[in-house]
């Protein structure tokens, strides 16, 4: 079992990562120290495959576990379904010392996580993250949110989980589209942090896309470990935990832009980072071969980027719910070089303009 901890004084907890971890369910419950009913939330596809199977975990150590699914999909992670969920929590007559589980991947994690955080102002919150992309990324740290149609994560907080369990086994049943979109907040890490990571994906990128679990274990240890890093100095995001949304500004108005539809998170990211990095070079930060080796890795990985259904005006308009957006100005995670990033908040509109139509032209279809 590999073990990394987030050292956030009282809030500090481990994120546990192996292959078949989550039998260990039962066990590390026990070490939680909450009431014996719990409610694990999942999505229907996550649900009928694992659901089942970890309810009886829980039931076998003596909890009273009940399972509900919520619809799969983005839409899900809406103030509908919190409402729907608050509902079957008082019905369940889950008091402050049960525990809400997330079993699924980022869009159960995030909604799972905003319930936990409000229902009877905060309840213990588990995270079993079954996505790579929640188990590189979103199950830890605790930013947790719904969407408002208008824009992406704008109703939420931050509450930390008590405790992360990955288990590597769950992405053998992951489609590849969903495994393409994780590695996207992989290449993100590289990208900010560490310029060794990122050789090391582009040496990997097979044995990676053949879904070794040595390789799955190593870049999930090695994205938590950044990921911790960055929250552990800047745990509400008001400094250096800005550079973890490399790519989101854009990303995050792609995803408004097309309905949240057509274009999955990891998707939209890696098309804003395409784009954040297009501006950097606009801005001579850094060298056309930077972009040109991001650019190389996200098309090996399957990734967009570019999105020739989203208008340049559209987008730009977008850029202003960006939640780094103070006194009107935006706050950009720019490039510097392949592991080092920068925030700015003097990017001229027309350095920005020009990035937007190079990313809306459908030179690369996806
Ligand atoms: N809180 C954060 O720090 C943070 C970080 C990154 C992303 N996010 C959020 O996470 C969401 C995206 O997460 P996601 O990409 O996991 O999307 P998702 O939760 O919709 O999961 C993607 C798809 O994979 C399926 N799936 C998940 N695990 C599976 C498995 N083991 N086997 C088969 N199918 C499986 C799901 O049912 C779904 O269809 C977005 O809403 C994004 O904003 C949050
Ligand atoms: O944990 C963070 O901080 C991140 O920014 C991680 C992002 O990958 C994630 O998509 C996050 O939900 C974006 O947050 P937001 O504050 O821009 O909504
Ligand atoms: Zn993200």
């Amino acid at each position: 079992m590999v073990n990394v901890k987030v050292k956030l004084e009282k809030r500090s907890y481990n994120i546990h990562i192996d292959v078949s971890a989550s039998n260990l369910i039962g066990n590390f419950m026990q070490t939680m120290k909450v009431n014996k009913k719990i409610l694990v939330i999942s999505d229907t596809t996550v649900g009928n495959l694992y659901g089942r199977q970890m309810v009886e975990l829980l039931v076998k150590d003596g909890y009273a576990a009940e399972l509900c699914c919520v619809s799969t999909g983005e839409h899900s992670k809406s103030v509908d379904m919190a409402m729907e969920l608050y509902t079957k929590a008082i019905t369940l007559k889950l008091d402050r010392n049960c525990a809400i589980i997330a079993l699924g991947g980022g869009v159960i994690g995030d909604l799972s996580g905003f319930v936990a955080a409000t229902y009877l102002r905060g309840v213990p919150f588990i995270q079993i993250p079954t996505s790579l992309l929640a188990q590189v990324d979103s199950s830890v740290g605790g930013k947790v949110a719904v969407n408002h149609p208008m824009g992406k994560n704008l109703i939420g907080a931050f509450y930390q989980p008590r405790m992360v369990l990955i288990d590597i086994n769950f992405l053998s049943t992951l489609p590849n589209r969903e495994l393409y979109t994780g590695l996207a907040e992989v290449i993100k890490y590289g990208m900010i942090a560490d310029k060794e990571f990122f050789t090391y994906l582009c040496d990997h990128y097979q044995q990676i896309l053949d879904k070794r679990p040595e390789v799955l274990t190593e870049i999930v240890r090695r994205s938590c470990e950044i990921k911790a890093w960055v929250v552990e100095q800047d745990e509400c995001e008001s400094s250096i935990r800005a550079i973890l949304n490399f790519g989101h500004t854009i990303g995050h108005a792609i995803e408004a832009d097309t309905n949240f539809s057509r274009y999955n998170h990891g998707e939209a990211v890696a098309i804003g980072m395409y784009g954040a990095a297009l501006i950097s070079k606009h801005l001579n930060m850094c060298s056309q071969a930077t972009v040109d080796i991001l650019k190389h890795i996200l098309l090996q990985f399957n990734l967009p980027v570019s999105a020739p259904e989203c208008g340049i005006d559209d987008l730009f308009k977008l850029l202003y719910r960006d939640k780094k957006v103070l006194d009107n100005k935006i706050t950009w995670v720019l490039l510097n070089e392949i592991g080092e990033v920068k925030l700015c908040n003097q990017v001229p509109e027309n350095i920005v303009k020009l990035a937007l139509a190079e990313i809306t032209q459908s030179n690369t279809p996806f």
